[in-house]
């Protein structure tokens, strides 16, 4: 499992640390993993020595660490440059390292920074860390431009300067990193877009942190192979398809009969034992997949199921009203998507006994938030957390990253890592409802269920992609379930 801490937790953890270890050990600790990052990210290129370094340093410590960094990198020969935009409040004892090390230390006013910056092999960001507050200030904005336009390797000490660290918004002008390297722990800004797209690739340098940290649960948690595998429901000598699991899918219309076929496609390769289709999609989904038990009439005569999924491609007439009225009056997991989310009533939600997942993008949470989509967007993790809230069920919201919140506050939200651009094609949403579903049906808790969900459908679109990547329909993600899971328990 992958985790991040909040910033509060990350400083009193540090206070704790820094009681025991000597003045100043944590930084040269941090400095030596950036320094050695460095280094390896220059070896691809010309290597270190001679090498153009541009450091640009702010007020605080995350400007020390990158002036001990680049002393380092000076004393194996590297030119090392540090941009000073806060002279006064420079980290002295940083600064005095680098001009041991033959370093030499400038300010805006003194040189023509942005030409710096243009000529660097290597920008190592040290403007701000997690002190940060808001976007980047006015005199750093031309200098974080000027190297995303260079063809400098850009290196973000820490976060990348601009970013939220506890919410991953971006509020502002940013750096933008090829790599992060980060100290102690990933912060949640780190995993969580738009904060995250800034990052480039992470480093994580430990720094001793780790069992300070131990004991608060983290903000955030990144599931991965090893902890889906201890997840997947796996039958075994004494499963029945009855004991997996069936799972109800309510979904498609006469206008949308596909994506009633999209979302059994995804219930099929995920783990019940079998899947019962309620809807008048019955013949396109019989056409594609003949094992799927069919039956007309409202969901609760369909027979026993131990989960369902309801909306996608329902439409919103008012036979699909009753159908989402009735799947949420049983008493089993509810996974409610798309169309779904639209007839929901936040009440009935509130006094299920049972489990509910609801499954919605930005715009769809944005509706049911009354925000405006581009907010959701902003401060993802923000509303995915008010929206369990508010619906006393766990929200998986998805998007560039996919987030699993429960209603239960202090609980970990779940940041999924095997996302790819690839899925933003229509009909994916439906597959990712029936695999879910599938998996609620087999007995996963809600929110093992929509994060071991989101996780399959994320590695089956890139295994569907290829290893070069190349477009994938939603029926391929669905076809690439199997290989998905061999992967993850091989
Ligand atoms: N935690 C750990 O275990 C370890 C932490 N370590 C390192 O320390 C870093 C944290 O250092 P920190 O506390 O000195 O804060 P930091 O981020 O340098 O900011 C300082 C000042 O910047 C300013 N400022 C604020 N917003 C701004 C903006 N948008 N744009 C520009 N400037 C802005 C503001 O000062 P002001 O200018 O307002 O006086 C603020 O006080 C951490 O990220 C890591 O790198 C490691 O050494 C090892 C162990
Ligand atoms: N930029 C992106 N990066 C990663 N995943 C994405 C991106 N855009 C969309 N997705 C994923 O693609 C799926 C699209 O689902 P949805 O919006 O419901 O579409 P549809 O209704 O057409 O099925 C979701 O799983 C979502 O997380
Ligand atoms: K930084």
């Amino acid at each position: 499992m992958r985790v991040a801490y909040s910033v509060e937790t990350v400083r009193a953890a540090e206070r704790a640390l820094m009681a025991r270890v000597p003045e100043g050990a944590l930084m040269q600790r941090a400095a030596a993993g950036l320094a050695a990052a460095c280094a390896n990210a220059l070896g691809t290129g010309g290597g270190v020595y001679a090498a153009r370094v541009v450091v640009l340093t702010g007020s605080g410590d995350n400007g020390g660490d990158a002036l001990y960094a680049g002393a380092r990198l000076a004393r194996r020969g590297a030119g090392v440059t540090a941009v000073l935009l806060a002279p006064q409040k420079a980290h002295r004892g940083g600064l005095a390292a680098l001009r041991a090390a033959g370093g030499r230390a400038v300010t805006p006013e003194d040189v023509d920074a942005v030409a710096l910056v243009h000529r660097a092999d290597l920008v190592l960001d040290g403007i701000v860390g997690i002190g940060g507050k808001g976007g980047l200030r006015p005199g750093a904005v031309p200098l974080a431009e000027a190297a995303r336009a260079s063809r400098a390797v850009v290196v973000a000490v820490d976060l990348p300067s601009g970013v939220d660290a506890d919410t991953g918004e971006v509020r502002g002008a940013a750096v933008r990193a090829d790599m992060t390297v980060t100290f102690g722990t990933y912060k949640p800004g780190l995993l969580v877009d738009p904060a995250a797209e800034h990052a480039g690739a992470l480093r994580l340098v430990d720094i001793g942190l780790g069992p300070d940290l131990d004991g608060t649960p983290p903000a955030l948690e990144a599931l991965q192979h090893a902890d889906v595998a201890a997840l997947l429901p796996v039958p075994d000598a004494e499963s029945d398809k009855y004991r997996r699991g069936v799972v109800g899918v309510v979904a498609g219309s006469e206008r949308y009969p596909g994506a009633a076929v999209l979302a059994v496609a995804g219930a099929l390769r995920a783990g019940a034992g079998a899947v019962r289709y309620v809807g008048p999609g019955a013949q396109a989904v019989l056409a594609r997949f003949p094992e799927t038990l069919v039956s007309a009439g409202p969901p609760h005569k369909a027979g026993r199921v131990q989960a369902w999924v309801v909306g996608p491609g329902l439409g919103d007439g008012p036979e699909a009203r009753r159908a989402v009225d009735d799947v949420l009056a049983s008493d089993v997991p509810v996974l409610v998507d798309a169309d779904g989310l639209r007839l929901l009533d936040r009440d009935v939600v509130r006094s299920r006994t049972a489990g509910t997942v609801l499954t919605p993008h930005a715009g769809e949470a944005a509706a049911l938030l009354g925000v405006a989509r581009e907010e959701v967007e902003a401060a993802r993790l923000d509303h995915v957390r008010r929206l369990a809230g508010a619906f006393g069920a766990t929200a998986l919201l998805k998007g560039s990253t996919t987030l699993v919140a429960s209603p239960e506050p202090g609980v970990p939200v779940r940041v999924n890592p095997t996302g790819t651009s690839w899925l933003a094609t229509a009909g994916s949403g439906d597959v990712l409802s029936g695999i879910t579903g599938s998996l609620l049906a087999a007995g996963l808790a809600p929110r093992d269920a929509a994060s071991v969900g989101a996780y399959l459908h994320g590695l089956s679109a890139r295994v569907a992609a290829g290893p070069v990547g190349a477009p994938v329909a939603a029926h391929d993600v669905a076809a690439a379930l199997p290989g998905a899971w061999r992967d993850i328990r091989s």
